[in-house]
């Protein structure tokens, strides 16, 4: 069985007992308290921009919580807004919950939205790998968007989603070189939110700058009924076929404490 997960005897409430730093004051995510934020001058024209490559082969793999697809990020880059240095992006990867009133991580003024896509980058500018960054406190950088049902399809998840059928079960992967334009998963405005937070999965290390956006991108009811779909356990695990199944994988907010949430954009 999982050393962790999101059921009742694994889930967010038990992670301290063998993740210690899940206990930590810098914890993710949190609820983006908006009366809270400030949006001082330390960001002021300080726009996150990002350069991805169109086409790039990417790798999905089931890892028991969820999917999540391994760029080769050579050519990637994502700098300004509050970071210092540029960053690679690593992977990306999505929470959701079993209802669509439940699933992202973060929430704004409690309201929670039926998933979150996380885009992980590292600080290749000070770091030599993202192990050793994911153990600085300014190592990684996670782009957090809210994502809300819509009538239509999101094409470009849509290449993502179309992969899923081979992943079903814990350990599969699937190559897939496929061209995938992240400016379409990234929505038009780049209002967000940032805060210094941490991994919201074991081990929960407190090494991320989080950028929230404020505006949601779309997802069809179906295109996150096939994340559903997808299962925690191994294709050897015998269990009944309804069982194992990853119908939420999402962390509920941690206090912000005495961190500072600051805001940019119009
Ligand atoms: N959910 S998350 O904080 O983006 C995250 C969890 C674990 C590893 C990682 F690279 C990113
Ligand atoms: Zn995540």
């Amino acid at each position: 069985s999982l050393d962790w997960g999101y059921t009742d005897d694994n889930g967010p409430s038990t992670w301290a007992e063998k993740y210690p730093l899940a206990a930590g004051a810098r914890q993710s995510p949190v609820d983006i308290d908006t009366s809270k934020a400030t949006s001082d001058n330390s960001l002021v024209d300080r726009e996150i921009d990002w350069s991805y490559p169109s086409n790039c082969s990417y790798r999905i793999v089931n890892t028991g919580y969820g999917w999540r697809v391994d760029t080769y990020g050579d050519d990637t880059a994502l700098s300004g807004g509050p970071l210092s240095e540029v960053y690679k992006l690593e992977q990306f990867h999505c929470h959701w919950g079993a209802t669509n009133d439940e699933g992202s991580e973060h929430t704004v003024d409690g309201k929670s939205y039926a998933a979150e896509l996380h885009l992980v980058h590292w600080n290749s500018e000070k770091y030599s790998s993202f192990k050793e960054a994911a153990s600085q406190p300014d190592g990684l950088a996670v782009l957090g968007v809210f994502m809300e049902i819509g009538n239509a399809d999101n094409a470009e998840l849509e290449k993502i989603i179309s992969l899923i059928p081979k992943i079903i079960h814990k350990g599969q992967d699937s190559q897939a070189s496929f061209d995938l334009d992240f400016g379409s998963l990234l929505p038009e405005s780049k209002h967000y939110w940032t805060y210094l937070g941490s991994l919201t999965t074991p081990p929960c290390n407190e090494c991320v700058i989080w950028t929230v956006f404020k505006e949601p991108i779309t997802i069809s009811e179906r295109q996150l009924e096939v994340f559903r779909s997808l299962k925690s356990v191994g294709e050897e695990d015998a269990i009944e076929p309804e069982e194992g199944k990853l119908v939420k994988n999402y962390r509920p907010p941690l206090p912000l404490g005495n961190r500072v949430l600051r805001e940019c954009g119009p």
